[in-house]
């Protein structure tokens, strides 16, 4: 398939949106909007990144474009799924991307450190984990600070409740890692028990799922839609050998009103600069490590260490320290290698922007 058709299945796409708020639409995209564009720009949301298009709907829209991306070269100014747009009403060329409510970003795998934006505008997060094995808090808590730091309202789904000997001691181990943080546990085969997810999936409303494999992501999704058509669509991303795949993802509409968001990305995701997450999901520990008396205090054997007072205290966990500490250091690592390569980029931005007829790059004049 070339790269700039429409994907393949037709009968995934999303039903043509009757208005704009039925596709997400809100005060907090319109408020961006200058009197002049109020009249004239044309809205669309980024349905789709194609390896050379954007397919953008919206009422009455439904165009394949060019990519957007500033001229600065902004990682995160590249428009991704689930971005609002606004096109010139003449050209249909992308002009403006209107401020995200919510993004989720990662390092690419396979391309070195490049920062690789997941999906933009996402207002729930489903984290779906199962009532067995795969119930581990550590990996609950990643996916807790990455959506604090996506600014999405993260959802604990318990699947396999029917295997579950002690559901309530599951649902009380999610309930605990965060205040306030709404649990749901249920069979994804039973549509009964799925429909309590419908209350995020209202009109205008988009959600997404994250989880390992095999804890019923798809499951959730069939029995959600009444279909098998979003869960089995075969999801492509480039390959580490950079063969020409079409990058498919896809906003699909929910037969509750919302759009659920099912991006290759999003099933493979790791942590990237997501240090105000990990402040507001671990803020005890985060809180007490700036009262230790050394400022870069490693919380081992340090004198008057806030941390291991409150350890010993019995006031926070051992293990959850350790968890903590472990996230800490790999989103340094994280974030240090897109500096780097940050970095890089800018040098060899500024030897390609050299005068021509000059003698070479002049890396010092800019
Ligand atoms: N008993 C039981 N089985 C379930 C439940 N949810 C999913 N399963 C089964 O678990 C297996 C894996 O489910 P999937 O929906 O494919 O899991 P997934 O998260 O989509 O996995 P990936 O596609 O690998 O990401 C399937 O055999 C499902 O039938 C559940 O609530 N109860
Ligand atoms: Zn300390």
């Amino acid at each position: 398939m070339s790269s700039n058709t429409v994907p393949p299945a037709a009968g995934d796409l999303p039903a043509p949106p009757a208005t704009l708020a039925d596709l997400g639409w809100r005060s907090f995209f319109a408020d961006q909007l200058e009197v002049a564009e109020r009249d004239t720009a044309l809205i669309g949301r980024v349905n789709a990144v194609h390896r050379s298009r954007l397919h953008v709907i919206g009422v009455g829209l439904d165009v394949m474009i060019p990519h957007y991306a500033t001229l600065d070269g902004d990682a995160t100014e590249v428009a991704t799924t689930g971005d609002w747009l606004l096109l010139d009403p003449d050209t249909q060329l992308a002009q403006r991307l209107l401020r995200r409510a919510s993004l989720i970003k990662r390092i690419a795998p396979g391309h070195g450190s490049k920062l690789q934006l997941i999906a933009a505008n996402i207002d729930t997060l489903f984290i779906v984990t199962s009532c067995n094995q795969d119930f581990n808090v550590a990996r609950l808590e990643r996916y807790l600070t990455l959506a604090h730091e996506a600014e999405i309202t993260p959802v604990i789904v318990l699947t396999k409740s029917d295997l579950a000997a002690d559901r309530a001691a599951f649902r009380q181990g999610a309930a605990d890692l965060l205040p306030g943080l709404e649990v749901v546990i249920l069979d994804a085969r039973v549509p009964q028990d799925v429909a309590q997810l419908v209350p995020w999936c209202g009109r205008g409303q988009t959600v997404a799922f994250v989880g390992s494999s095999g804890v019923g992501k798809s499951t959730l999704i069939n029995t959600l839609t009444g279909s098998d058509r979003i869960a089995t669509q075969g999801l492509r991303e480039d390959d580490a050998k950079g063969r020409h795949t079409t990058s498919v993802r896809q906003l699909h509409r929910l037969p509750s009103g919302g759009y659920l968001m099912d991006t290759p990305g999003m099933r493979e995701l790791q942590l990237t600069e997501v240090q105000q997450g990990i402040e507001d999901v671990f803020s005890d520990i985060s809180d007490l490590s700036r009262t230790c008396r050394f400022h870069d205090c490693q919380h081992e054997s340090e004198p008057g260490c806030a941390v291991r007072a409150a350890i010993a205290a019995g006031e926070i966990d051992e293990e959850r320290f350790q968890r903590w500490k472990k996230l800490v250091a790999e989103d340094a690592a994280n974030t240090k290698s897109l500096t780097d390569r940050h970095i890089k980029n800018r040098s060899f931005g500024r030897m390609v922007k050299a005068p021509k007829g000059g003698k070479g790059p002049k890396k010092d004049r800019y």
